[in-house]
């Protein structure tokens, strides 16, 4: 059945999943605040700061008018940073206000916590718009690079949420022959998983771009991975979920892919440039350098223990030197691996 979804964020990832929806077969209204971003999706059909070559199918509409695209819309799904999200949904809310039809089932696809808060993005929608203005929320994620669904390369991802009949409806608009959607209802681990592997992300980049090989790195997606898993676990994610696709699968297409953002910034840190200059050059956004904030803010209020988390902390917040804060996690006193 042809549905009416309103995506929030032309950006690569927004942009993308709006073809894949459009190739579904639904009515797709993808919102960017840019008026000339619109205009070159709606009449050349490409997006060239974000998707350089791609052509977008002919039947997406693209609009600066949120109205437009959340009106009567089945779903709306954001995309846009996790620091833009509140913001937007306040947005949303208004419009969904003025309408009073179908409430919408409410979806994002952002990997990040918000600063201060530590809200994840599942809660700050929870937050934003009330529960007579929605059906249920949605976390979409896994191993999926824009780049490559955009060559409709295979891929295979989770629909996380607290009520598995929305996720299902989350499966069903997705699916096709190169995108596999699964359910999950541990909305927490899948949301921490996905914003924590882009900390460890920025760390393997680092240790490539200083020159180290892959044994180095394994040890890295490993030991991070079970540092991540202890703190999801501690703020009520379920351990399995960190052996899934938004967790370990999530880890290692953003440790391992040229494609990946924060991955690149960690491999530019790692090569010497400072970070105010790698977060202004990558004109996209590295959702990792302010999730490694928040996930270090919780891992001391937890107490957890979480060395490669507070080692890139120490490099992005204080200056640290790379090197130095590598030895010192080597020179750690020994420990039982289990
Ligand atoms: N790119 C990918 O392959 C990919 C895959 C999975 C998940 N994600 C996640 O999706 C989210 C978006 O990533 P992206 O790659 O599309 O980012 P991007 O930098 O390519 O695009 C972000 C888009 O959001 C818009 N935006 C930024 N701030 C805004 C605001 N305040 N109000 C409205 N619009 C705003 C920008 O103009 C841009 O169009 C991130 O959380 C990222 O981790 C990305
Ligand atoms: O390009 P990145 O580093 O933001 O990663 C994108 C996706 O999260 C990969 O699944």
């Amino acid at each position: 059945m042809k549905t009416k979804i309103a995506v929030l964020g032309a950006g690569s990832w927004g942009s993308i999943l709006a073809s894949v929806l459009v190739q579904n077969g639904h009515e797709v209204w993808l919102w960017t605040r840019h008026r000339e971003q619109a205009q070159e999706l709606n009449e050349l059909h490409t997006n060239q700061r974000y998707m350089k070559d791609y052509h977008y199918p002919h039947a997406l509409h693209a609009t600066t008018n949120l109205a437009q695209s959340v009106h009567n819309a089945a779903l709306i799904l954001f995309t846009v940073p996790t620091p833009a999200i509140r913001a937007v949904a306040q947005q949303v809310l208004t419009h969904l206000k003025q309408t009073k039809v179908a409430r919408p089932l409410i979806v994002h696809a952002s990997k990040g916590l918000e600063q201060g808060t530590h809200l994840r993005i599942s809660e700050i929608l929870h937050q934003t718009i009330p529960a007579d203005f929605r059906s249920g929320i949605v976390a979409l994620s896994g191993p999926s690079h824009a780049e490559e669904v955009a060559r409709q390369d295979l891929t295979l991802i989770t629909a996380a949420s607290n009520q598995v009949t929305a996720a299902q409806q989350v499966q069903q608009l997705f699916m096709n022959d190169y995108f596999r959607v699964y359910t999950n209802t541990d909305l927490i681990g899948v949301e921490l998983g996905a914003a924590f592997k882009n900390i460890i992300a920025l760390g393997a980049g680092a240790l490539h771009g200083l020159g180290y090989g892959d044994n180095a790195k394994a040890a890295l997606m490993t030991r991070g991975l079970a540092e991540i898993t202890r703190l999801g676990v501690a703020l009520g994610a379920k351990p399995l979920t960190f052996i899934g696709l938004s967790g370990v699968g999530d880890l290692i297409v953003t440790c391992t892919s040229i494609h990946s953002r924060n991955w690149r910034a960690g491999n530019q840190l790692g090569q010497g440039q400072p970070l105010a200059a790698v977060v202004a050059n990558m004109g996209m956004v590295i959702e990792g350098v302010k999730t490694c904030q928040a996930a270090y803010e919780l891992a001391q209020q937890q107490q957890v223990e979480m060395p490669i988390t507070e080692a890139i902390y120490h490099v992005l917040y204080e200056k640290a030197d790379i090197k130095q804060e590598i030895k010192l996690l080597m020179r750690r006193e020994g420990k039982a691996e289990l």
